[in-house]
């Protein structure tokens, strides 16, 4: 069997504010091997944000379990969530947060001087298919430009996982699927095992596998026997 990079047991979040509560994960039991390519769906307010929060070391559970490799994140203090994050995770947003005033390569390596073991923003860049964007500024490329230099800035650390919340959310479906093909090079070539939460079920086949969140829980998984390239996907 394939190595576990991460799982949670019973993972459990409820929100408090006031005297309501609001449950949004009712105990997870999750699994991932190294290399994995995970699609996540399910309807708003299902928590999957919640769970991706949590295994991303942003957000702390209430109750049960979340370990990546041999860390038990639910017991780390913020401090020790900040290193996590810096040493092992990278994030894709649905908006892409890019500093307006620095270059596409000036945006990646904001995080390849302060990371361990980067790749250059160079070879970052050229992993999403924009070596010759790399001068250009935020407001000089398309949405899906600019989403593909966030994945290139997430990925230049070399992280072992990639976490994204709904990477194609604000982007038409061309562009959308220039985007997956940038995840799935970089989950290929580099090998960090991928997260994507989307509300678009038709990005589910090119997932090694599926899961369906819903109230709460994981309601149903579903096994890829094999997976299509992004530009066989369409929606
Ligand atoms: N900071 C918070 N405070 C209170 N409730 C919250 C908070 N964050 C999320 N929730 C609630 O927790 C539940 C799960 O939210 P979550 O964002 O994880 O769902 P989701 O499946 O990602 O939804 P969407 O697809 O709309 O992003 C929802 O009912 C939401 O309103």
């Amino acid at each position: 069997m394939s190595e576990t990079i991460f799982h949670t047991k019973g993972l459990t979040k409820v929100y408090r504010s006031g005297a309501q509560e609001v449950h949004a994960l009712r105990g997870v039991d999750f699994r991932a091997a190294r290399g994995e390519f995970i699609v996540i769906l399910g309807p708003s307010g299902s928590g999957k944000s919640t769970f991706l929060n949590i295994v991303g070391g942003l957000d702390t559970a209430t109750a049960g379990e979340a370990w990546f490799e041999d860390h038990q994140l639910t017991t780390l203090d913020e401090r020790g969530l900040t290193q996590y994050r810096r040493d092992h995770v990278g994030f894709v947003f649905q908006f892409y947060n890019l500093v307006p005033s620095l270059t596409a390569r000036e945006n990646v390596a904001l995080v390849t001087e302060i990371a361990r073991h980067p790749m250059s923003p160079d070879d970052a860049l050229a992993l999403v298919g924009l070596t010759d964007r790399r001068d250009h500024f935020p407001a000089q490329l398309s949405g899906g430009e600019q989403q593909r230099v966030a994945i290139a800035r997430a990925i230049a650390k070399n992280p072992e996982v990639l976490l994204c919340d709904e990477p194609t959310g604000a982007l038409d479906s061309a562009t959308g699927i220039k985007v997956l093909e940038a995840l799935a090079e970089v989950n290929r070539r580099v090998g960090a095992t991928t997260l994507v939460i989307t509300h678009n079920a038709a990005i589910r086949e090119i997932a090694d596998r599926v899961l369906r969140f819903a109230d709460g829980r994981i309601v149903e998984e579903t096994v890829n026997a094999t997976k299509k390239s992004p530009a066989e996907v369409s929606w």
